[in-house]
């Protein structure tokens, strides 16, 4: 007999994206944002990137150059933006706790790649992720893919780290979740202040990370902090 258990099977959404999350911490998206099929997108993208390196006086027949408004355009919708679409939301398995473990559970390092909304160049970075397990236990991978579905969004910090925070919560029926991301933002590095030194650390603590010291500095003990 199949004991895991789908959070996801009632939550995972065709529907609206984010309508699961409080509606100050949506992604904010237009109604019709998946009227287009992704070919279409990918089509009107190629077409609008094409006459940006146009407009910069770029030689659109050059061999190396030709391609590269469709390439922009496929990562954008393939990679860089998949995390708009709420046909890839992960769906988070939960099983029995068998093991009877009831300690905390870190996931840390998970790599972040997102993208700055404000100037549309990278954040890279880490997420470390913690929970509580009660009467059910996660896959771990599952914890991985719900940081990248959110990464891959244009994004704020702050919103990715609460956005994973409330899913986790969500998924895996527990206020009892920890969220940290370092991440250093190239628009911070490599344009305007220009400081590559620099990087930015932001937390979301729910139930009882948010109310035991203990716990808190258990969970930043074993991520190193
Ligand atoms: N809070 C927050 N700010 C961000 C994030 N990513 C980029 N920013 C900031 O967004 C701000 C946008 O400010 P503006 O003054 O409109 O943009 P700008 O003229 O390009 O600013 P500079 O980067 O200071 O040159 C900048 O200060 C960025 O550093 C993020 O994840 N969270
Ligand atoms: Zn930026």
């Amino acid at each position: 007999m199949d004991n895991s258990v789908s959070a996801a099977a009632a939550a995972h959404s065709s529907g609206p994206a984010d309508s699961h999350l409080a509606p100050d911490l949506r992604t904010p998206l237009r109604p019709d944002a998946f009227a287009l099929s992704d070919e279409e997108k990918i089509a009107g993208i190629a077409e609008h990137f094409h006459e940006i390196m146009h407009l910069l006086g770029l030689d659109l027949s050059d061999d190396s150059l030709k391609g590269t408004p469709r390439r922009v355009a496929k990562m954008y919708v393939h990679e860089w933006f998949r995390g708009l679409d709420p046909k890839h939301r992960p769906e988070v398995k939960l099983f029995e706790n068998r093991y009877g473990y009831h300690q905390l559970l870190v996931e840390k390092d998970i790599t972040v790649f997102s993208c700055c909304e404000h100037h549309f160049v990278p954040i890279m970075g880490k997420a470390h992720v913690a929970y509580l397990p009660g009467e059910h236990v996660v896959g771990l991978s599952k914890l991985n893919r719900v940081v990248q579905y959110y990464a891959r969004r244009p994004q704020v910090q702050e919103r990715l780290t609460r956005q994973i925070a409330e899913e986790l919560k969500h998924s895996l029926r527990t206020e009892n979740v920890a969220v940290l991301i370092e991440a250093d933002h190239l628009c911070v590095m490599s344009r305007g202040v220009n400081d590559t030194g620099s990087s930015t650390l932001t937390a979301e603590y729910g139930g009882l990370f948010k109310e035991d010291q203990g716990l808190r500095a258990e969970f930043l003990r074993l991520i190193g902090k």
